[in-house]
């Protein structure tokens, strides 16, 4: 059976992108290769220790979409963030301001927990569109377009993001906020986003994480 092909819906989501590069807080990493952005201080250091004590309580091994026989491959600790807290729907809120993307398009905000050793080796966050799951994590809507992640900690030692790609790494840091576009401009997955969560060598690393959708999520 063919496969459906993913839906390419011009002009959702589109000016995002413009909304970030707008924001004068936010610097924009240049590189040809894909929009990636930094935004030091995005969250205050309450909110952090807040979804800190959160993460600590509800953490689950990590899982991987599409698992390719490699037990090390995530090694963190996840949980899902209940928006009901007060804390956690004031960042999704602040997320979709920042981004310019609805909250609709959101999928559930995640939180990860990294001890020394742990890691998520190098990965894109799109679902491959010719994974043998790709209908199923897909179907309902679409594919992960944006990426935000937030770093609630400085880590001791290691725990530095690093896209391979183009050769860029960056360091966790408190209320740090990293966000990039999982798609080229003519809307089709972009290898260049391939990142790796590198191993923590000494201390904690706590990070939240935000995907959103082409399409309503649930
Ligand atoms: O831990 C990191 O630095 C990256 C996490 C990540 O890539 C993810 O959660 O998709
Ligand atoms: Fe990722």
């Amino acid at each position: 059976m063919t496969k459906t092909q993913p839906e390419l819906i011009v002009g959702v989501n589109q000016g995002d992108a413009a909304a970030l590069a707008a924001n004068p807080a936010v610097q924009k990493v240049p590189n040809p290769k894909l929009e990636l952005f930094i935004y030091k201080n995005f969250l205050d250091a309450e909110s952090c220790a807040h979804l800190i004590k959160l993460i600590d309580i509800d953490r689950r091994p990590s899982t991987i979409a599409d698992p390719n026989g490699d037990d090390y491959f995530r090694t963190s600790e996840t949980c899902d963030l209940n928006h009901d807290d007060p804390v956690v729907a004031a960042l999704d809120k602040q997320l979709s301001e920042l981004s310019g993307i609805e909250q609709k398009y959101g999928e559930t905000l995640q939180g990860q927990r990294y001890e020394v050793g742990q890691e998520f080796k190098a990965h894109t966050d799109y679902f491959e569109p010719q994974g043998q799951d790709y209908d199923r994590y897909c179907s309902v809507a679409g594919q992960r377009t944006w990426t935000f992640t937030v770093y609630l900690n400085d880590v001791d030692a290691g725990g530095a993001t690093r896209f391979k790609a183009i050769k860029k790494t960056v360091q966790p840091e408190t209320g740090k906020l990293l966000g990039w576009n999982n798609r080229r401009p003519d809307g089709s997955v972009n290898p260049s986003t391939i990142h790796h969560g590198m191993k923590v060598r000494k201390g904690l690393k706590y990070i939240i994480t935000k995907w959103y959708r082409e399409k309503p999520w649930g």
